[in-house]
């Protein structure tokens, strides 16, 4: 890992986001990669405990608040689960249905906030961030100056919203479902905590830190699945071809990837390619799959080093 780190460091192509204008003030040169395993190991190397924006790393565990509040066979009339091969905020709908095409494209994610149960704004809200505590296990706080910085830019988030509203997909607490989606895409994290999240989702929804449930198991391969798809947006397909892991990434730089049954992988670099994933991000993952043949279909035994599978054999 430290080696991965020393490699990619003085890698500076990319761009940060500035769409949202918060977003572009960040430290262009913040980098680090994080691993916890199910066991609860933690490995971390870089500005590990630098805290930022989930941005759309966040729609992974909201669909599986969603599922949890209404069950598979609700939330998929509502949402898609195919992949777009479009840009995170295209704004497109499926022809037929109506429906978004999946709960990682923005189109299908304000949908999927829109459908967290609760009286009101607050315990949704409440609701939200009850549920990112339990995979990180400790508090978690919404960035104001980020999320009003969301709110009084995203008008295309908002047409979105106008237009699912138009077809009956989502109701008309437009607003609400807006400002809630703008705020779980404003929760703060640090490297460290992101792969304690995925370290859960590859823990049968088990924070393997604090052994709390985060999410009800029996979702997780609805959760995975759709990662695995359709979390890299348009970069998927070639995601799942050479890195093989469910994963999702976010435009402040974040990337996690899940190795079920294994471990939690995050990566952190804010400098984006074109389609809005983490360039370090992505070239860390890649790595990391090939050197300990993490790709879900490879048929050579897994190499995870030692350090990762220290409490194995015990
Ligand atoms: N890809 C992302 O991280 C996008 C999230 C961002 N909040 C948006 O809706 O545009």
């Amino acid at each position: 890992m430290n080696d991965l780190y020393s490699k990619y460091k003085s890698l500076r192509t990319g761009a940060v986001a500035d769409y949202i204008p918060e977003l572009a003030k960040v430290n262009p040169d913040l980098f680090s990669i994080c691993t916890v395993t199910v066991n609860g190991d933690v490995l971390q190397v870089g500005d590990f405990e630098h805290l930022f924006t989930i941005q759309s790393i966040s729609k992974v565990f909201v669909h599986g608040l969603a599922l949890e509040d209404h069950g598979r066979d609700y939330v998929l009339k509502r949402v898609g689960v195919e992949p777009t091969g479009d840009a995170f905020n295209s704004i497109i709908l499926d022809e037929q249905s109506k429906r978004p095409y999946n709960p990682m494209v923005n189109a299908g994610a304000i949908a999927t906030t829109g459908l967290i149960k609760g009286k009101g704004a607050t315990e949704r809200l409440n609701r939200l961030l009850e549920m990112f505590q339990r995979y990180v296990g400790k508090d978690v706080f919404v960035d104001i100056s980020v999320f009003t910085s969301e709110r009084s830019t995203g008008h295309r988030n908002r047409a979105m919203a106008y237009l699912m509203l138009n077809f009956g997909m989502i109701d008309g607490q437009i607003d609400e479902s807006l400002d809630l989606y703008f705020q779980q895409c404003a929760v703060m994290v640090n490297c460290r905590d992101l792969a304690v999240m995925a370290a859960a989702l590859a823990n049968k929804g088990v924070n393997p830190l604090t052994k709390e449930q985060a999410v009800d198991s029996q979702y997780i391969k609805d959760i995975l699945s759709v990662m695995y798809t359709c979390g890299m947006y348009n970069f998927a397909g070639e995601w799942a071809y050479k890195v093989g892991l469910p994963a999702k990434s976010g435009v402040s730089g974040g990337i996690i990837a899940v190795v079920p049954g294994q471990m939690g992988i995050a990566v952190f670099s804010p400098l984006l390619d074109a389609r809005g994933n983490s360039i370090r991000g992505v070239k860390v993952c890649e790595e990391l799959s090939q050197q300990f043949g993490l790709h879900l279909f490879d048929c050579v035994d897994r190499r995870l080093p030692h350090a990762m599978l220290r409490n194995e054999a015990s």
